[in-house]
């Protein structure tokens, strides 16, 4: 256990929510996939084969050949800003704290990735040394599962272990089935629909539900993913008053020789394309951020398979990312979770706000 600073009697408790998702290479280059993916793949909760057997694998075959493979692929969505999902990832951090501003709450948010940087440890570090003795710990994941979630809080008590003074920790578990997150979702569907039309459901156009895969291994071993899924799914289409035929529910982004959570998206595009199906519209409701396995593995890879099999118009759906409807969402499920905490602003702070804000406001008036 290690030292750490004296006790101080009568230090203000402060709050935090530290958001976590899944991580992302610094660099599309070869040697930096090459430095995520040994990181992400030698976690035991992602790869559950027998270490020897996998540590031959991992090091012999897949960290030879798809390191380059995947560097090319995330070249295609790279940004100024970098990797999608760790620029979008910012931006979620700047939306929640203005939401919980809005709220007059005084309550830090911080952004860790499982695997890569900036790590879950060093983002507790930092927030132990700036004073934050409650943090709530939010896996961007709504659906549970033990390959993404549990090695999220996994990480958390791996950073516990040593520290002397452990800040009062609360753990989301999932929000597959939060009537924020189906609402958030369902909006978001409507907008696009306002913006791209309606689909002709009559006609046979579909709404597809894609999540990230699991083993299925996982699913007989009682991992609630899959349930999850589909509750979401099933929440999101009462909430948009589909009829049965007018959606499909199917698992992406396969990984390795096991069999997977079936249907397959790319198997589905493929039949949906050569059954003439004149416009399909794809979302993922299980990434919070746009990433790899959005822009490049649906928008790219899913248009392609289904209009080369003979489909017509396909429309992604974006992921909430940092959109009003995302923050709105965060901060009511963080609110929830917070319940007895205290969060609000001092006095002071909270009129000095209001005041900042009349200001811009006369001052935008001022402007018209
Ligand atoms: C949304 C939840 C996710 C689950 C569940 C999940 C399970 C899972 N993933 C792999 C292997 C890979 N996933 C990769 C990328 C990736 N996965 C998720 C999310 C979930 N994964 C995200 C958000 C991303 C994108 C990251 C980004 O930088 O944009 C990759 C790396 C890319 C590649 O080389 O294809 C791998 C590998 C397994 C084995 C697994 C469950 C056991
Ligand atoms: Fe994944
Ligand atoms: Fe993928």
């Amino acid at each position: 256990m290690r030292t750490e600073a004296p006790f101080r009697h009568g230090t203000p408790q402060k709050t935090a929510v530290l958001l976590v998702n899944l991580g992302t290479p610094d660099n599309a280059d070869t040697p930096s996939l090459r430095r995520y993916l040994k990181e992400f793949l030698s976690d035991p909760r992602v790869v559950e084969i027998p270490k020897l057997i996998w540590w031959i694998i991992l090091n012999g075959i897949i960290l030879q050949i798809r390191p380059k493979k995947s560097a090319a692929k995330y070249a295609t969505v790279w940004t100024d800003e970098g990797s999608p999902l760790m620029a979008i990832g910012k931006r979620q951090v700047r939306v929640l704290s203005e939401a919980f501003k809005a709220r007059r709450w005084d309550v830090r948010v911080e952004l860790a990735m499982r695997y890569g940087n900036p790590s879950v440890a060093s983002r507790m570090d930092q927030l132990r040394k700036d004073g934050y003795d409650r943090v709530l710990v939010f896996p961007l994941y709504p659906q549970y599962a033990a390959a993404t979630t549990a090695s999220v809080f996994d990480a958390v008590f791996d950073w516990a272990k040593p520290v002397r003074n452990i800040p009062e920790l609360r753990l989301v578990k999932h929000y597959h089935d939060h009537p924020a997150y189906i609402h958030a979702l369902a909006e978001s569907v409507r907008k696009h629909w306002q913006i791209n039309g309606r689909p002709n459901f009559e006609g046979g156009d579909v709404l597809l539900f894609s999540f990230h895969g699991v083993p299925e291994m996982t699913l007989l071993k009682g991992d609630p993913y899959h349930c999850e899924c589909y509750k979401t799914a099933r929440l999101l289409v009462e909430e948009l008053g589909l009829q049965k035929g007018d959606y499909r529910v199917t698992f992406q982004s396969r990984f390795g020789k096991a069999k997977w959570l079936e249907p397959y998206t790319d198997k589905t595009l493929e039949a949906l394309g050569k059954a003439g199906t004149k416009r399909i519209d794809v979302m993922c409701p299980g990434f919070m951020a746009d990433c790899l396995e959005t822009l490049e593995e649906i928008n790219q890879e899913g248009r392609e398979d289904f209009q080369h099999a003979g489909g017509g118009e396909f429309h992604y759906i974006a992921c909430l990312n940092d959109s009003e409807l995302s923050a709105a969402m965060l901060s009511e499920i963080t609110a929830q979770h917070m319940q007895g905490w205290p969060v609000d602003m001092g006095y002071e702070e909270s009129m000095a706000l209001e005041l900042a804000e009349s200001r811009k406001l006369a001052l935008e008036m001022g402007a018209q």
